[in-house]
């Protein structure tokens, strides 16, 4: 029994997924998901604004070897604000096979950051989300992006889309290549063409260190169905209406874009998704075996694992 009760109404991930029919080109790396605790050996943040199931290391490699992919890029959660051990501890236990992102604050040491560097930590994760985090003063988020330049690493940005005009002047002045997570969440509703999700387009087409992750259909999808428990893929309708939106990035910035299944899916409401039917939406967005690759391959290779190319 875990110490921690988790958040009324919490969703735990879907322990049956299916084999996806997609079958990803060798070396495919999932570059977004997060690893939870266990709580009993990571104990979650006391600021947390939501507590978890445990998503634990092993569970996420045995997704990994299931699906089909070679690598995950852990991005650290905000229930474990910049306690960085679990994250740490997994990239640490993969053999190699698993870099991350850190969240750390201003007062972290450069001997930290070396600890971070050397575990495989490639970048910081700066959230804007207000449901996820409390406020930090930008001028020392540009601070640490800064410190964190100076090792080679990226910021990684999670904002939701009509906070982008505000954030657009520090988000341009970040020194470093920038991921922006889940295209910037667009409301799609308001579709392809609207001025919110041109303005995401220019950020992207204006500025060449900015990249994006076309992931979480079924976080953006109002229209549903849901690839739900291994009953329903693309084919029946599913998240149909965030494949106009990734599917304009992946063909726009094909060498700025990456994909990751965002297991354990936080703070979904409604339902939780099957990862092996999110895998076989990665054709509808990536029609084509050059796409495909760039997409979960060269560029994740390229940004977490340099040194191999
Ligand atoms: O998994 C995600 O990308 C999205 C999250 C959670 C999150 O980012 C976090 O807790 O750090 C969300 O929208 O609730």
């Amino acid at each position: 029994m875990s110490t921690f009760t988790k958040t009324p109404g919490w969703l735990d991930w879907y322990a049956g997924p299916s084999k996806p029919k997609f079958q990803l080109p060798a070396g495919a790396v999932d570059a977004h998901c997060h690893v939870f605790g266990p709580g009993d050996e990571f104990p979650f943040a006391p600021e947390r604004k939501y507590t978890p199931c445990d998503a634990s290391k092993a569970q996420l490699f045995a997704l990994r070897d299931h699906l089909g992919f070679a690598r995950n890029v852990i991005v650290q959660a905000t229930c474990h604000g910049a306690d960085n051990r679990a994250m740490v501890d997994a990239c640490l236990s993969s053999g190699g096979k698993a870099r991350g992102v850190a969240t750390v604050k201003r007062g972290v040491t450069d001997e930290e950051l070396q600890a971070l560097h050397a575990a495989g930590v490639r970048g910081v994760r700066f959230n804007f989300v207000k449901r996820l985090v409390d406020f930090t003063p930008k001028d020392e988020l540009m601070e640490i992006a800064g410190r964190i330049a100076q090792l080679g690493w990226h910021v990684v940005i999670y904002f939701e889309a009509v906070d982008l005009p505000e954030l657009w002047d520090f988000f341009t002045a970040l020194p470093t290549t920038v991921v922006v997570d889940h295209m910037g969440r667009p409301d799609v509703s308001k579709g392809v063409d609207s001025e919110e999700f041109a303005l995401f387009l220019k950020f992207m087409r204006e500025h060449q260190n900015v990249w994006s992750k076309v992931s979480c259909p079924e976080r953006l999808s109002v229209t549903g169905p849901r690839a739900l428990n291994g009953e329903q893929g693309l084919e029946n309708g599913a998240y149909r209406d965030v494949v106009p939106f990734a599917r304009r990035v992946v063909e726009e910035f094909p060498d700025r874009v990456l994909w990751g299944t965002d297991w354990p899916h936080p703070n979904l409401k409604d339902h939780m998704p099957d990862d092996g039917l999110l895998v076989d939406f990665i054709p509808h967005i990536a029609p084509t075996a050059e796409l495909q690759r760039k997409l979960l391959v060269d560029n994740p290779m390229r940004l977490y694992w340099p040194e191999e190319l």
